[in-house]
């Protein structure tokens, strides 16, 4: 007899889709786990899941259990734009997913990787923080989102195929027809990421009748031109240095499908999880004047007050540390982690969970657990100066990168951006909210 957690009362086909359009998912989430426990049974249209809020269960998926998760669910953008789930974040657990992550964490993210391209990142940071300077005197407000975007993007272009695609200028517009089209390629695939469809609610046989399809398939041409296109040149290019997609190039030979699928994904997970990573935290440090101001003081010690932050001083400054995983814990940029059960015959938390259940952990409500957390909603860096609670995914009570085989490979290089830019941000600048 197979024993679930419990639940709430599902409707025919749409299962609890219709509990869950709410409100943001990861609140809609924590009130289903404030009702029916720590790990609760759902199913997202005809698909079965498990919701889990509590960083025992979080421990015994990412560990014990990780090897029965070790994919993600199905996902309809995965399939039809990113290359038939051949990029490192859509494919399944095996040998072609573990040579790319190999490749990820060995020519990409290692710190002497990540040094390598530290003269990008400076540049970038120059023209950011003139940007920022120029509305400053201008009396203008700054969308900071777009500007921070213009640095991210162009610092993963660069180092993944050095190319600079963006400038300040007008706020993030493109600085040619070319990085317009890539820019808005790049949102449209967001977007299709982000919007719920039928195919991904469904078991296979019915995902034929998913009308949005046939849309995916039309963006995923015009996206492969484009990649295409940055390939072509990359093969007839005279440079002395190798990029990552050179190597990716090297890897997959003839088969360009793999680099290009790849290219695309490292973009779109590395772009805009740190801009919005940045931007919550500035948020929050911006409504409490005296974080904002102990900050700055611990800057002026490490820094001086006549040049911008270099990556070399980043690690003298452990008040900003707390900052970032206490901006983490509060406003998670991915408030949700998703498995799915591989395994045939798996348990959580003394639940039998059968073969391809989703499971979905809210990150977010770990981070808010008040049996974990005093005053879990209180914006409080100091609870981290004298606390050996890490953001590496091995403290399942605050998981911001994720944990077990797929937690993420960019984290050393996401961790970095998020420091240089926020203390760039706080040492060069007084900040304010509009009102309104
Ligand atoms: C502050 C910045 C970042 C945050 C908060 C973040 C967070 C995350 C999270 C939560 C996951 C899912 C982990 C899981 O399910 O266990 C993930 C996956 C991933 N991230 Fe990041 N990330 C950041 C920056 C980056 C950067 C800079 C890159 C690369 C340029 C990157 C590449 C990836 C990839 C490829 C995956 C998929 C891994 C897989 O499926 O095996 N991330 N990230």
């Amino acid at each position: 007899r197979v024993t679930s957690p419990p639940g709430p009362w599902g409707l025919p086909l749409i299962g609890h889709l219709h509990l869950l359009a709410r409100m943001p998912l990861h609140r809609a989430l924590q009130s289903m786990s404030q009702k029916h426990g720590p790990i609760v049974s759902l199913s997202l249209g005809m698909r079965p899941a498990i919701l889990i809020s509590a960083p025992a269960l979080a421990r015994e998926l990412f560990t014990s259990q990780d090897v029965n998760f070790p994919s993600k669910p199905y996902m309809s953008v995965a399939e039809h734009i990113d290359y038939n789930f051949r990029s490192i974040g859509t494919a399944p657990y095996g040998e072609y997913y573990s040579s790319i992550r190999k490749l990820c964490l060995t020519e990409l993210f290692t710190a002497r990787n990540i040094d390598s391209f530290s003269w990008i990142r400076s540049e970038e940071l120059s023209h950011l923080l003139s940007a920022i300077l120029s509305s400053a005197s201008h009396g203008q407000a700054l969308d900071l989102r777009k500007t921070l975007s213009v640095f991210t993007f162009n610092s993963i272009t660069g180092a993944l195929m050095s190319k600079r695609y963006l400038s300040h200028e007008h706020a993030g517009a493109a600085s040619s027809k070319e990085a317009m089209e890539f820019k808005n390629l790049v949102f449209e695939v967001v977007h299709c990421i982000m919007d719920p469809c039928l195919s991904n609610f469904v078991p296979w046989y019915l995902r034929w009748l998913d009308w949005k399809t046939p849309g995916m398939r039309r963006l995923h041409a015009k996206v492969d031109k484009f990649l295409q296109m940055v390939v072509e040149e990359h093969k007839k290019s005279t440079r002395e240095h190798k990029d990552f997609l050179d190597i990716l190039l090297e890897a997959f030979g003839e088969e360009e499908a793999y680099a290009k699928a790849n290219l695309l994904d490292l973009i779109m997970a590395g772009t805009e999880t740190s801009v919005i990573g940045t931007e919550w935290l500035m948020a929050a440090v911006i409504q409490e004047p005296r974080i904002l101001k102990k900050a700055q003081q611990e800057l002026q010690d490490a820094v001086g007050n006549r040049r911008m932050v270099q990556e070399s001083d980043l690690s003298k400054l452990g008040y900003l540390d707390a900052i970032i995983k206490e901006s983490f814990r509060r406003y998670p940029v991915v408030p949700i982690h998703i498995r799915e059960c591989q395994g045939q015959a798996s348990k959580l938390g003394g639940y039998d969970v059968l073969k391809g259940t989703i499971v979905l952990v809210n990150s977010w409500a770990l981070g808010m657990d008040p049996v974990v957390w005093e005053n879990p909603t209180q914006f409080l860096p100091e609870r981290f100066l004298a606390s050996f609670i890490d953001i590496k995914g091995q403290d399942f009570e605050l998981l911001p990168f994720g944990s077990g085989r797929r937690r993420c490979p960019g984290m050393p290089l996401g961790l970095r951006t998020v420091k240089l830019l926020v203390a760039n941000l706080i040492h060069g600048f007084d900040w304010s909210v509009e009102p309104g």
